[in-house]
């Protein structure tokens, strides 16, 4: 491994040279295990601790195969997606991982009793597998997280609808949470150059998949204008569909439940922004039942903040708590579009409101290739920046993923795997410097 990473860190080494560093049997990886799957049966949620469930183990290195590519990796991030895998909730990711297995030889190295997970990674290439032209040793590259066979019709108009799609570090094994990562060729774009490791890891997945859910025309097709209610606006995802608003020209209406979140969000150009705590509003009032008065309550203070208007999109994630009020504030004609049901996933709104007002519910997913590619090119030209607040090592990733199933972080929250220290990996000095405020606008709050 120090090999690997004195090459890194050379600035004169050359494809050839990575291409010859003798690659180790083993390295270091966060992990679940099968046999702990029932760990947490009987605890609520809350109390399913990612500190418990998440492992550091020496893994062995798995074969390359066509198409695929092994990469050093530099830094990392946790997702939500690491939150689900580590409490095995709503399904354990082991089922995924058997599933994929019974598909091919070369995806059955994926079915292991060891499950490596993590969806962000940013590093360098080490290897490529048979038929990769594209990418080579020593790339500077990050990883999206979209995983396609595309051996079927359905998937060649958008890769997201493939009937094999799978999120990488989630439904596959071989995840970015690791110092070595496997993924398929096809998941590398360039590393944004004025970025550090583990700022350069923090946006992928919530970035890309925030650009389709609101900016594609696979999701909202968000127009200059349009008032956009921000569930979660200094969150993984919403800190980016944020950014989205404020560039494209729309009113983003940033949902948070602290004055530390609310003025993160003024910081970062949003002028309406809701404190759901300060305001208390109650969408249940018991397990069951809805209360219209607050959504009512809600859709009058939105209306407060934009002259008098409704919602024209609605970024939804928080799923069952607020899903009742998202359908009721939408406009006629208006969008909600939902990715996640954190908060539960069977979800409960007055229809009367949606098909009335000739409202659209938008499911969205992930982000198609292309999506996910463009989404990359608005963070490498400094147009949307990462939202990294505080970075972990490897050896603390449980730590991390509490914090964000606790929902105790800010934007992102970044892990260190092979790189030594915060601040490496930075080629473009003079971009740096021109974004530098927005780059570190979430660090360390
Ligand atoms: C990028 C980051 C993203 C995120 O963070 S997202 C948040 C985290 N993700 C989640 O919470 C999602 C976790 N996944 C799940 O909960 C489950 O994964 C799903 C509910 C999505 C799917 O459930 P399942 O049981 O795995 O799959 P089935 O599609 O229901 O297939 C089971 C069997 O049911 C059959 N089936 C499917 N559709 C139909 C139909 N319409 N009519 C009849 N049968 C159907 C299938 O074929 C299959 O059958 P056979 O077991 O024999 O293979
Ligand atoms: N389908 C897909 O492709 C993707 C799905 N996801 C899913 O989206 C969800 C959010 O992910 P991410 O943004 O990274 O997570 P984060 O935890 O970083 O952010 C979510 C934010 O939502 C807000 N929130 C949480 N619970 C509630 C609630 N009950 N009511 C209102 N607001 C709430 C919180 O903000 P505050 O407390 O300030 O209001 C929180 O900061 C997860 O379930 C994740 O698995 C994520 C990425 C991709």
């Amino acid at each position: 491994m120090k090999d690997i990473l004195d090459a890194i860190q050379s600035p004169d080494s050359t494809s050839e040279d990575f291409a010859n560093i003798k690659l180790p049997e083993s390295y270091r990886a966060v992990t679940v295990h099968k046999d702990e799957q029932e760990m947490f049966a009987g605890l609520s949620s809350r109390d399913k601790d990612p500190r418990k469930s998440l492992h550091l183990d020496d893994v062995p290195l798995p074969e390359l195969g066509p198409g695929e590519a092994l990469v050093a990796v530099m830094a990392s991030s946790v997702n939500y997606n690491s939150v689900w895998t580590s409490i095995f909730e709503p399904v354990s990711t082991f089922g995924f991982l058997e599933r994929y297995g019974r598909l091919s030889e070369l995806t059955k190295r994926h079915d292991l009793p060891y499950h490596i997970i993590g969806s962000d990674l940013a590093g360098v290439v080490l290897r490529t597998g048979p038929g990769v032209n594209a990418w080579k040793p020593g790339d500077e590259v990050v990883a999206h997280c979209l995983s396609v066979e595309l051996e079927s019709s359905d998937g060649h108009n958008d890769t997201m609808l493939d009937p094999e799609q799978r999120i990488w570090g989630f439904e596959t094994n071989f995840g970015g949470l690791a110092e070595i990562a496997l993924v398929k060729s096809n998941q590398l774009m360039p590393k944004p150059d004025h970025l550090s490791w583990e700022e350069a890891a923090a946006p992928g997945l919530v970035n890309s998949t925030a650009y389709r859910q609101l900016v594609s025309r696979n999701g909202a097709g968000m127009k200059q204008g349009d008032n956009v209610l921000i569930w979660g606006a200094s969150g993984g995802l919403g800190s980016y569909a944020t950014q989205f608003a404020l560039a494209g020209g729309a009113n983003p209406i940033c949902v948070v439940s602290s004055p530390e979140k609310a003025e993160i969000c003024r910081s970062m150009g949003a002028e309406a922004v809701i404190d759901r705590n300060a305001e208390g509003y109650k969408f249940w009032k018991d397990e069951n039942t809805q209360d219209p008065k607050e959504w009512k309550r809600f859709g009058k203070r939105i209306r407060e903040l934009t002259g008098g208007e409704d919602i024209d999109i609605v970024f939804e994630h928080p799923g069952r708590e607020t899903f009742g009020a998202s359908v009721y504030v939408t406009r006629k004609g208006g969008t909600i579009t939902t990715c996640a049901s954190t908060s539960g996933y069977l979800h409960q709104y007055d229809n009367r409101y949606l098909w009335m007002s000739l409202k659209r519910i938008i499911g969205s997913h992930f982000a198609n290739y292309r999506e996910a590619w463009e989404a990359n090119r608005l963070i490498a030209k400094g147009k949307i920046h990462p939202t990294l607040s505080k970075v972990y090592s490897l050896e603390d990733t449980g730590q991390a993923a509490y914090d964000v199933h606790r929902n105790l972080h800010q934007g992102k929250v970044g892990v260190l795997a092979l790189a030594p220290e915060e601040g490496l990996g930075v080629r473009n000095e003079e971009l740096r410097a021109k974004h530098i405020d927005a780059i570190n606008r979430f660090r360390n709050i």
